[in-house]
């Protein structure tokens, strides 16, 4: 299970652990996490360069120090600092005793003051990261890497290198053709979904549901407690492809670049020619969008094309809600520290965080048993399906009852039982108008053209889709007392009260566009702010709900912990999708599961059999209700192995 907590409780949690820890610890173990994750998305950190940029708290600190481990392997570090004044002091000068630079973010707007803003800034930096002792490399060559970098005007472009993506990008490569990093490489600039890099491997297992496989990595990769920030050792230059003839980017006058000449501040060049840039600008201290000198900075970084590591969450999202209430940087990769934030999983914020690494600092120990948002894996979800015993018959199993599709939309009714049948229940019974559609394409169907209370035994119904106007139908199932799951014209149809009123689970299963229809809001206002929507309905009418989506959530009535699904493609959005959807959870419900885990579990195996029926091609939903018995298995594989390893005793 994949667990997110908000704001306040890590908080908490932070405080807790700090008081049994030495100062500083937990932010080293982040930076140690954050820097060992740039350097596997950088492959090659010696000669590479990296751009931090540096928030006023402590979020800006986390770059720092992870900047200053990037220097000491030789990394050319420059760090733009948004609000100089108030920079994380230990933060700063770790990075510069490992020879990285520093530039004011202020000059970053303002082309006018770039030539002196931009010499003033390189030079400050350079002066105090020579003073810092180990003169020969980081001194010079320390601060000279990146500076040489930026610098470097004059040095010779690598032949055949490819046109930099992005004007600015061209622009900055004007007076250099520089040696912008594999990462940087129009083509490959880190766009989550690219081969090659590691975040993508925990991408594609969150989408398969594995379990986050970049924990361990980090916690190895982190020293046991606050480790000293020794000087950049002398014998490793920050930046080796830096000329002979670089001076410090003091004697570098940032203004007779060509890079500048063509109008762009020494904090554009900087990032336009980094194989990397960090984001910690802010994490969850931040309060609303990105304010105007960190939002130009954002839209700077999605010109590039650079890719992105944000620390701890993208700045300029919610880390509560997965809201984006104005600008926000986009990642390729986020490194968070501790535990998911629900922000990371639900979107609109989940889109900008990229691939998502979770850094272990210890703070597991200190968490509540209950998180915010829950995110079922493979093996929660091989734990909850319901598999027939010895003595099991199709009562026994549970009977699923359909009341859906009307004359005018007879296939509702056949989708919704094609999603039954494969969801668990022993036998499926349909009642409505199209019971020849259904039972001429699956003539296992009980079908029944009585009303839903004379049908016959059923532990749950599935009403609404395809329902057209039939209110009394919806009506009657809801005074059933078993488990009813209610869709599509169902939502519409249900009245609150009868809803409310109900002794047994209630799932209500709308998209945005129902949800705000029920809520009386604005589809894009449910979109923007999913988790208190799905809260917000399933309070209202005291029922379960799914809100559908590209990242769906079940919520139950209560407050309880939200279930996220994120199995989902957008190749699900397609007709009949949703029937499919109703009928496979309306099954696991008759099996015997709760409101929240069939809805969850439903989403789940719904958004699997997705990618293998669409597997990069349109699937129409007739395919997804087909590939539902494949990814059962894709998940029940995953437990057989469990299974094994418990049978012989192995833990973990
Ligand atoms: N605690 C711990 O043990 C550990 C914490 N860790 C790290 O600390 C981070 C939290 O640090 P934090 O509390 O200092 O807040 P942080 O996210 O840096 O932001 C505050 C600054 O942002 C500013 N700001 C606000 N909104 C803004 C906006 N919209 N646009 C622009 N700026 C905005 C705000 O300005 P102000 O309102 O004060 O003017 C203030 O200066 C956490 O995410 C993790 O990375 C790790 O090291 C692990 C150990
Ligand atoms: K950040």
């Amino acid at each position: 299970m994949r667990t997110a907590y908000g704001v306040e409780t890590v908080r908490a949690a932070e405080r807790e652990l700090m008081a049994r820890l030495p100062e500083g610890a937990l932010m080293q173990r982040a930076a140690a996490g954050l820097a060992a994750a740039c350097a596997d998305l950088l492959g090659k950190v010696y000669g590479s360069r990296v751009v931090l940029l540096v928030g006023s708290g402590d979020n800006g600190g986390d770059a720092l120090y992870a900047g200053a481990r990037l220097a000491r392997r030789g990394a050319g570090v420059t760090a733009v600092l948004l609000a100089p004044e108030r920079v994380h002091a230990g933060g700063l000068a770790a990075l510069r005793r490992a020879g990285g630079r520093t530039l004011e973010a202020g000059s970053a707007g303002s082309a006018g003051s770039a030539g002196s803003a931009g010499s003033a800034g390189s030079a400050g930096s350079a002066g105090s990261a020579g003073s810092a002792g180990s003169a020969g490399s980081a001194g010079s060559a320390g601060s000279a890497g990146p500076a040489g970098s930026a610098g470097s005007a004059g040095q010779p472009g690598q032949p055949g290198q490819p046109e930099q993506p992005g004007q600015l990008r061209q622009a900055a490569q004007s007076g250099q053709a520089g040696q912008p990093g594999e990462l940087g490489k129009p083509g490959q600039p880190g766009q989550p979904g690219q081969p090659g890099q590691p975040g993508q491997l925990d991408q594609a297992g969150q989408a398969a549901g594995q379990p986050a496989p970049a924990a361990p990595t980090e916690a190895s990769t982190a020293p046991a407690e606050a480790p000293a920030e020794p000087a950049a050792p002398a014998e490793a230059p920050a930046n080796p492809s830096a000329p002979a003839k670089q001076s410090t980017p003091a004697a570098t006058p940032r203004h007779d670049s060509a890079a500048t000449a063509a109008g762009i501040t020494p904090t554009e060049e900087a990032i336009l020619r980094a194989d990397l840039v960090i984001d910690g600008i802010v994490g969850i201290g931040g309060k609303g969008g990105l304010r105007p000198g960190a939002a130009e900075l954002a839209g700077l970084l999605a010109e590039s094309r650079v890719p992105v590591v944000a620390v701890d969450l993208p700045s300029g999202v919610d880390a509560d809600s997965g809201e984006v209430p104005g600008v926000a940087v986009r990642a390729d990769l986020t490194v968070t520290f501790g535990t998911h934030k629900p922000g990371l999983l639900i979107d609109p914020a989940r889109e900008y965080a990229g691939s998502v690494r979770l850094v272990d600092i210890g703070l597991g120990v200190v968490l509540p048993d209950e998180p915010e948002l829950e995110a079922l894996q493979h093996a929660d979800v091989a734990r909850l399906l319901p598999m027939p015993g010895a003595e099991s018959d199709k009562y026994r199993r549970g009977v699923v009852g359909i009341a859906a599709g009307s004359a005018r939309y007879p296939g509702a009714a056949v989708l919704a039982v094609s999603g039954a049948l494969r969801g668990g229940a022993g036998a499926v019974r349909y009642v409505g108008p199209a019971g020849g559609a259904v039972i001429s394409r699956f003539p296992e169907t009980l079908v029944s053209d009585q009303g839903p209370a004379k049908a016959g035994r059923v532990q749950a119904w599935v009403v609404g889709p395809g329902a057209g106007d039939d209110a009394g139908t919806v009506a009657e199932v809801l005074e059933a007392d078993v488990p009813v799951l209610i869709d599509a014209d169902g939502l519409r149809l249900a009245e609150r009260d009868a809803v409310r009123r109900r002794d047994a689970p209630t799932l209500m299963t709308p998209h945005a566009g129902e949800a705000a229809a029920l809520l009386g809001v604005s589809r894009e206002e449910v979109e923007g702010a999913r988790l208190k929507w799905a809260r917000e309905l399933a309070s209202r009418y005291r029922a379960t709900v799914l809100l559908k989506g590209s990242t769906t959530l079940v919520a139950d009535p209560g407050g309880t912990a939200v279930r996220v699904n994120a199995t989902g493609t957008p190749w699900l959005a397609t007709a009949g999708s949703g029937d499919v959807l109703s009928g496979l959870t309306g099954s696991l419900l008759a099996a015997g599961l709760s409101a929240l885990d069939a809805g969850s579990v439903g989403a789940y195996l719904h958004g699997l059999a997705g990618r293998f029926a669409a597997d990069g091609a349109p699937a129409g939903a007739h395919d997804v209700a087909d590939a539902i018995p494949g990814a059962w298995r894709d998940v029940r594989d995953v437990r057989d192995v469990r299974d094994l390893r418990d049978a012989r005793g192995v833990r973990g």
